[in-house]
């Protein structure tokens, strides 16, 4: 593949009279990860749901791979999101099936895309289980079970079992203690850096952008205000509001 991966062309979300997303534009290639960065409020989830078809956009075109996404019938593009697309969320019961076991989170991804033969299903979802550090021995537990980290490590073995190209995670470490989300963090960046994923990251937290992101965008009332290299962005923040972003973590 020759060009980005993904393309967002002027995206607009409106909920009545409010533009959550205003207007916003950005390309990701293969292997790169792209960092979202803003206060609450500044549209960053709004902008990632409409990037995986979770909410219409009211105006402008998300490219995956040179398909319009919002011009794929509702089926196809479902279909096409589940296959090539995955979605980490910020709360990974919002991303796993309690009821169902570690393994079988993880063998059912793998059905939906073909997998059939039981003994392969199972030896494939206990070396995703090895990957992201849950023993084999916990392959029959429910993620119910679980430890909020493990359940975010099993969340995301469940999304890159079937190899997905470009994965779009909101806050993928909210929500967790500091030491948890660190081994998470170092985790995730293993991982993209393996398998070459193209990321989108949704996240407050520039600590978390800094490690993970290649390039970031500043996102502000719907807009983005600025975009540029992660470390030139943090280290030298042209617009007035990044910059006090960066010194109100600065400040804590
Ligand atoms: N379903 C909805 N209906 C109406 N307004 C909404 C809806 N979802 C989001 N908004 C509004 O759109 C704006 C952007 O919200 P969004 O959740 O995308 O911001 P965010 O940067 O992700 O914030 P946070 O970090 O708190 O999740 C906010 O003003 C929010 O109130």
């Amino acid at each position: 593949m020759s060009g980005p991966i993904l393309e967002v062309r002027d995206l607009e979300k409106r909920y009545g009279a409010r533009r959550a997303v205003a207007g916003v534009s950005l390309d990701v290639w293969p292997g790169e990860v792209l960092g979202i960065v803003g206060e609450s409020g500044s549209g960053k989830t709004t902008l990632l749901s409409a990037i995986a078809g979770r909410v219409a956009p009211s105006a402008g075109s998300v490219t995956y791979d040179g398909r319009d996404l919002t011009e794929l019938a509702d089926v196809d593009r479902s279909r096409l999101i589940g296959d090539k697309i995955g979605f980490v969320h910020q709360n990974p019961r919002d991303g796993l099936r309690l009821n169902v076991s570690a393994g079988g989170n993880v063998a059912e991804k793998l059905m939906a895309a073909g997998a059939r033969n039981y003994g392969a299903l199972r030896e494939t979802a206990c070396r995703w289980l090895d990957r992201v550090e849950i023993g084999r021995d916990r392959v029959d537990d429910h993620p119910s079970k679980f430890s909020g980290g493990m359940q975010q490590r099993l969340q995301i073995a469940r999304v890159l079992a079937t190899q997905p190209q470009l994965v779009l995670m909101d806050e993928p470490t909210g929500g967790l203690d500091v030491s948890v989300q660190a081994k998470l963090l170092d985790l995730l960046r293993g991982l993209v850096d393996e398998l070459g994923l193209a990321v989108v990251v949704v996240t407050h937290d520039l600590g978390v952008a800094r490690l993970l992101a290649h390039r970031l965008l500043v996102m502000k009332d719907g807009l983005v205000v600025e975009h540029g290299l992660t470390d030139q962005v943090l280290d030298d923040p042209a617009h007035a509001y990044t910059q006090l972003l960066v010194s109100s973590v600065l400040q804590v």
